[in-house]
Parts: C-alpha cells; structure tokens; sequence
C-alpha cells in the first residue's frame, strides 16, 4: 500500500495564482508521512487532494496502483482526522465512533466489534456514553482517532490534529497518535506547521514553501542536511544564524567580517552565506579589545541560556550556552564558532560538502 504524488499541481481558479507547483512525493506502507511549512503554504490543499475532498489541477494521485484522481474520497480507502475533530454534539461517544460504519452499512456485530476495541485502543471504554460537550479537548481528539482506527483504513489523514490543546496535552496526545501508528501499521499522513511534531514523530518529512516541496527527508536529513536556507531556518529553536561571510583561504571563511572558521571542504565561492546552529556557536568573556559583540538579551532556560547578541559591526546571533554561564546584559563578549557549519551560495541552496557524514555525525 503506497501513495504516490507525481507533479500534483492546484489552482484555485483558472487566474488564480499557483497554491502547489508539482507535487511529488512516495509515502510507503507503515510511515508516519508529516507535512509541514508556513500558514498558507498548501498543506491543507495538498491533504484534501490526497482525501478527494478538493479536486486537482494537474498531476496524479495513486493509491496502492490505483490512480484516484477521479474517486470519490469513500472509495479512497482512507480516513480523516480534522483539527476541529468534527464530532456529532448529539451522539454519544460510542454513536460518533460506530457513525461511519453504520453509513457504510457493516453488520451490526462488526460494528461493536470495532467501535469496542477502538474505544479500548484509546482509553475511552469508560466514557463510552457521555456526549461530546461532556469530554476535555484531549477526550474529544481520542474520540476523533478511534473513529479513524475503527474504520479499518489503511491510510489516515490529519489536519493539525493537535492544535486546539494545551502544550502538555499536545505532548501527550502527540506520543500517543505515534503510539496508535506503530501499533496499526498504516500510513498516517500528517498536517502540521509545528516543526517539533514533524521532528519527534515524522519517519519522512515533506517541507513545503513557496508553493513547492523545498525537500523530503527523515528528520535527521531536514535538521542536519537541509536542502536549502529556508528549510535550515524553519527546523530548530532558537533558529539557525544565516551571516554573511566571504572566502579567505583555499578551506576557511571570514564569517560577518568577525571570525574565521575552517571548513573541510575547498570553499568554491568567493561570498556566501553560513548557517550556524545556536549550539555551534562560542561566547567568551572579552576585553574591550578582543570584544565583537554586545549582550542584547539573555533566556535562562535552566541547563541553557540563550544568548541573543549583536555584532559590533552589525548582525544579529543567537548563541546557547550553559545554563551556570555568568552573562550580563550589554556585556561585551567575543563570540566566535566550531567548524560545524553549513555553507549556502548566494541563492540560499546548500553547497555543504560531506552532507552525508554530517547526518551519521
Ligand atoms: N477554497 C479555496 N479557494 C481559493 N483559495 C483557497 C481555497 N482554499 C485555500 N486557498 C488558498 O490556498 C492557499 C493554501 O491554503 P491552505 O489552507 O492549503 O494552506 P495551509 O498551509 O494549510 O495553511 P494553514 O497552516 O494556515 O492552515 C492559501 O493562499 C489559501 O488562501
């Protein structure tokens, strides 16, 4: 059972500007597919194609060989989890979980069947009875995936699921929607525009931006090899430093006129752009001599503090240190970097040499 997206291009009206630019992705049996990028990126659009619920423009999309471009969503074999959980108010849990097995007209043994064990698979036996308006937003979400685990689909899809709870639920509710996908097998296609969820529960990710696919990769190929400037920016808190740096030696560069740094690599562009990740950065006490930067802001954060500075000659950073590092604000410190860093031409691609080594690092 695999799902192929082969140049899946959408417009809303035939003036209307682009909202996806060919689309191609493979999703195998048993992933935890999650997509990901900015409000208004064509997320949604893009679950809803893959659901049947929004026509294409162009392109094709195959379920398990069958191309459905043309299928209504019931005969997609698949399921929907929405960010609003769409829950009948006037049935009771157990009458929303069986709602879309009656519609389909299974037996009324394989119904209970189902509709039980996917209340039990969730934690729900207990509150079987009560009505929607009865039950916390993370009781609500649990009703939403057990109508989805009940319906026997291979493939499930899921809107920002998550978005309506509180961070501690939200964590909760993440780690067991990941537990639920291991335990089922199918492919669960995910909607979000929180890097985290992507990060901890993705196997693949799809990054969206600009109406294109900027790069699909396991979370430690987005994080460590990303293909591009944005999507460098868009994985990691305090987010990635992008500086100016030019070339000044055969493997060293001269990063916003302040350090220098070594690379491995023959550096091939006379400018560019570096990224370096807040850990990768130094941030040591200085003299008025040695100093190139100024303390703006300080997040202590308990085992780290992060650093936000500005260099004396312009361009901000934002730097992790230990949390037991004495920093004060407006304090003059000279900051500098490990050689760890990424390299991008002055069109934002990634000219990182060894990318490979850097995933396995
Ligand atoms: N029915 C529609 N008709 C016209 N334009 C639409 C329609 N639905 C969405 N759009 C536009 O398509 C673009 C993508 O919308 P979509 O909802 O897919 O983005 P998203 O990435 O899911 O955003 P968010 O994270 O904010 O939910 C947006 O510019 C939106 O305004």
């Amino acid at each position: 059972m695999t799902t192929l997206l082969t140049n899946v291009c959408k417009q809303y009206d035939d003036q209307g500007k682009t909202v996806l630019k060919n689309v191609t992705a493979k999703i195998e049996t048993g992933e935890f597919f999650v997509i990901v990028g900015p409000s208004g990126c064509g997320k949604s659009t893009l679950l809803r194609m893959i659901a049947g619920l929004t026509q294409i423009s162009n392109g094709e999309i195959s379920i398990d060989g069958q191309i459905v471009n043309n299928l209504p969503p019931k005969d997609r074999n698949l399921t929907m989890v929405f960010q609003s959980y769409a829950l009948f108010p006037f049935l009771s849990v157990w009458d929303n979980v069986a709602f879309g097995l009656r519609a389909r007209k299974h037996e009324q043994s394989e119904i209970e069947e189902r509709v039980n064990n996917a209340l039990k698979m969730v934690n729900l036996e207990d509150l079987k009875e009560r009505k929607p308006r009865e039950l916390s937003g993370g009781q609500r979400q649990r009703v939403a995936l057990a109508r989805a685990v009940a319906s026997d689909a291979k493939i499930c899809l899921m809107d920002e699921p998550l978005s309506n709870l509180d961070a501690q639920l939200r964590i909760k509710m993440r780690q067991e929607i990941y537990a639920l996908q291991r335990k089922l097998g199918i492919i669960l296609i995910y909607v979000t525009h929180d890097q985290v969820e992507a990060m901890t529960m993705a196997d693949h990710i799809m990054v969206l931006h600009d109406s294109m696919v900027q790069q699909i990769g396991t979370p430690a190929e987005i994080y460590k090899a990303p293909a591009n400037e944005f999507v460098a920016g868009f994985f990691g808190v305090p987010p990635i430093n992008i500086l100016f740096a030019t070339k000044v030696g055969d493997h060293s560069i001269k990063v916003n006129n302040n350090f220098q740094v070594e690379v491995e690599q023959i550096v091939t562009e006379k400018e560019m752009k570096v990224g370096i990740r807040p850990n990768e950065l130094i941030v040591e006490k200085a003299d008025e001599l040695s100093a190139n930067a100024t303390v703006q802001n300080i997040e202590f954060l308990g085992d780290e503090k992060i650093i936000h500075a500005t260099f004396n000659n312009g361009g901000n950073v934002s730097a992790i240190v230990p949390g037991i590092a004495k920093f004060d604000i407006f304090e003059m410190v000279k900051i500098t970097s490990s050689n760890n860093v990424l390299l991008f031409n002055q069109n934002g691609i990634n000219i990182t040499e060894n990318k490979g080594d850097l995933i396995n690092a």
